[in-house]
């Protein structure tokens, strides 16, 4: 029976909630999570209570491998162990019996990549966002990663992509809420996930898709890769090149352009993240103060977004 150890102490499966399947009803599937659906559904406190909350709950499929069991179970104990306002909260699981669930806060706005893309300028309306909106959601991805580097905790996955929204209106919050690759080095082969084509190569630092070695200096770089993603409105990082391709430019010292109108003291930032030598990156306490900087700089805040702009064909 694995368990797991985190900010000092280890927890295993005994040490999850466990909600009574009465109290839960699924409505319907929000996307394909990494094992089964994940369903938007509603949960009781108490069998007889009227209020209801809504909730995302994500299913383990009956036939699955005992692997894909002992995933499912360790992405339940790490997620049951944070607790801070931009990581996704871990109400309890179903692991009675087949389906297992797990059940989560249900955060609205869907992803954070999905959410830029729609939010980029069109011929007919400019961005709905503001140069301050990109930079809150920045902010709130940073906190988060604060707190998993406080709790000595490596995501290895940090992007866009594995962020979601409480709404996308103003007032959205942003949150981490995917723990796939972290889960996997709780595997003892999770080289099986690191078949190259599963690595994130493009949100990863030289000394890990060179020697895979994962610090929280990793997710510095990620964070680094994710800030670009914002900044661009959700483009594909090094659009059009292959995995090979930014792998040789990384470890020669290429870097990613700064995004259109993006403005140089953020730009600055990624830069600190991308540093070759992975102490020299800075932490994620110094990122969110200097982040603080940028959101008091008027010439940040102030600088427009990009206007409509035919889009190159590869992106
Ligand atoms: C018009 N748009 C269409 C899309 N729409 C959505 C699309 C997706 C979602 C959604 O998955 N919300 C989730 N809330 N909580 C969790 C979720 C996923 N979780 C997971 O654990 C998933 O594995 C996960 C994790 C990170 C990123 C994606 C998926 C936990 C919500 C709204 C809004 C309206």
């Amino acid at each position: 029976n694995p368990n797991y150890e985190f900010g000092g102490n280890a927890i295993s499966i005994k040490d999850l909630k466990e909600i009574p399947r009465e109290q839960l009803r699924l409505v319907k599937a929000l996307g394909q999570g990494a094992f089964g659906e994940v369903y938007q559904g509603f949960f009781r406190h108490r069998i007889g209570d009227a209020v209801e909350m809504p909730v995302a709950v994500k299913t383990l499929p009956e036939l699955s491998s005992t692997q894909a069991e002992t995933d499912f179970l360790m992405e339940a104990l790490i997620m049951s162990k944070f607790n801070h306002p931009n990581i996704v909260h871990f109400i309890g699981v179903c692991f009675d019996k087949h389906p297992r669930f797990i059940v989560i806060e249900l955060l609205a706005g869907g992803d954070l990549k999905t959410f830029l893309r729609e939010s980029r300028p069109k011929p007919d309306r400019a961005s709905p966002l503001t140069m301050k909106d990109l930079l809150i959601c920045i902010v709130d991805v940073a906190k988060g990663c604060k707190y998993m580097e406080e709790n000595r905790f490596i995501h290895r996955d940090i992007a866009a992509r594995n962020c979601l929204l409480t709404t996308k209106g103003p007032g959205r919050v942003v949150k981490i809420a995917d723990f796939g690759m972290a889960r996997d080095i709780y595997r003892a082969d999770y080289y099986r996930k690191g078949g190259k084509a599963m690595l994130p190569i493009k949100w990863m630092p030289p000394e890990a898709f060179l020697d895979g070695i994962f610090t929280t200096k990793t997710d510095v770089w990620s964070f680094g890769v994710l800030m670009w993603e914002v900044m661009s409105l959700g483009y594909m990082p090094y659009t059009g090149c292959a995995n090979r391709e930014v792998m040789s430019l990384v470890t020669s010292g290429g870097r990613l352009e700064p995004p259109t109108n993006c403005p140089p003291q953020l730009y600055a930032i990624m830069t600190q993240c991308w540093h070759p030598n992975p102490e020299e990156r800075p932490s994620f306490s110094l990122i969110l103060e200097r982040l603080g900087y940028c959101m008091q700089d008027p010439d940040v805040i102030r600088a427009p977004l990009p206007v409509y702009a035919k889009p190159p064909s590869s992106e």
